[in-house]
């Protein structure tokens, strides 16, 4: 994955942008900038509130921002793309379709054409890999949370999209389930590999999943701190307990409390 890096698919420059509220502009980003080279994942944290949500919104072209520049593959960012793919917190998986049709869902808009029986082709292959052969034919509602979300990371890659989106994607889930979750696309990543923009609170996570982590600072926010992410890419939730993961994730408690504005204890 990181061998394949080429070059930034997504590159943010800049970006400034405030909300019109009732009581007047609330500024949200302030010189933000991120470069997430091809094939790798970037993991954003920061502090509540701070505007990670709204970097999603933009680098999936649903607004544009007031001022700097949005990049995709080499082009400037000017509204929604067929090539990503996103996925959040709630998977709003439609209950009137069988798993398999929620999966075949993005085929249906971005692939119209595509003959039926090689959408479901494609969406099994991707159930087979995160453990959901035998469910296919079930509403969304008959599975558990872990098992919903499963299903939705295959409908945001059933396409094949350039870079996948994605807000708190295990934030509803136990931490069993969370940890199966990580590993599950860490499995996905290695079987086909894509770019990925995850936003999340865990920083454990941030450290197991992100070849790189953006610190973002308190709102307005601006990109504060970048760690690289220097553990193996065939890595295993040990590697959580290793003294390396254990110093990058000081450094990024760290930065998050200097994000909150709060004071660092001297280790
Ligand atoms: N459409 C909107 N109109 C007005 N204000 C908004 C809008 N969307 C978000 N905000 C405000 O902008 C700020 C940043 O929101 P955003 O959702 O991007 O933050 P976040 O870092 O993802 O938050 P959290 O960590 O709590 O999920 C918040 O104060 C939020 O209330």
């Amino acid at each position: 994955m990181r061998a394949k890096a080429i070059e930034n698919l997504i590159e943010i420059k800049g970006v400034k942008h405030a909300y019109q509220t009732a009581s007047g502009p609330l500024e949200v980003l302030d010189g933000l900038e991120l470069a997430v080279p091809e094939g790798t994942f970037a993991a954003v944290v920061g502090p509540s509130g701070c505007g990670k949500s709204t970097l999603t919104r933009l680098v999936a072209g649903l607004m544009t921002p007031d001022a700097g520049e949005v990049w995709l593959h080499g082009e400037r960012v000017k509204g929604p793309r067929k090539t990503v793919g996103m996925a959040f917190q709630n998977p709003v998986l439609l209950e009137w379709r069988t798993i398999l049709d929620n999966v075949i869902l993005p085929l249906e808009i971005v692939a119209p054409r595509m003959p039926r029986a090689d959408r479901i082709k494609r969406a099994m292959e991707l159930l087979e890999m995160v453990g959901l052969i035998g469910f296919e034919d079930k509403r969304p509602s008959e599975l558990s949370g872990g098992m919903r979300q499963r299903a939705s990371l295959c409908r945001s890659l059933v396409h094949k999209p350039d870079v996948l989106i994605m807000d708190e994607p295990f934030g509803a889930l136990d931490a069993f389930t969370r940890e199966d979750l990580w590993q599950t696309m860490r499995d996905l990543r290695q079987a086909e590999p894509f770019t990925a923009v995850l936003i999340t609170h865990d920083l454990r996570e941030s450290v197991f999943l992100g070849d790189q982590v953006i610190v973002l600072s308190g709102r307005p926010a601006r990109t504060q701190f970048v760690l690289d992410v220097d553990l193996p890419e065939d890595r295993t939730l040990d590697v959580l307990f290793t003294p390396k993961a254990a110093d990058m994730l000081h450094v990024l408690r760290d930065q998050i409390k200097i994000a909150q504005g709060r004071e660092v204890e001297t280790h």
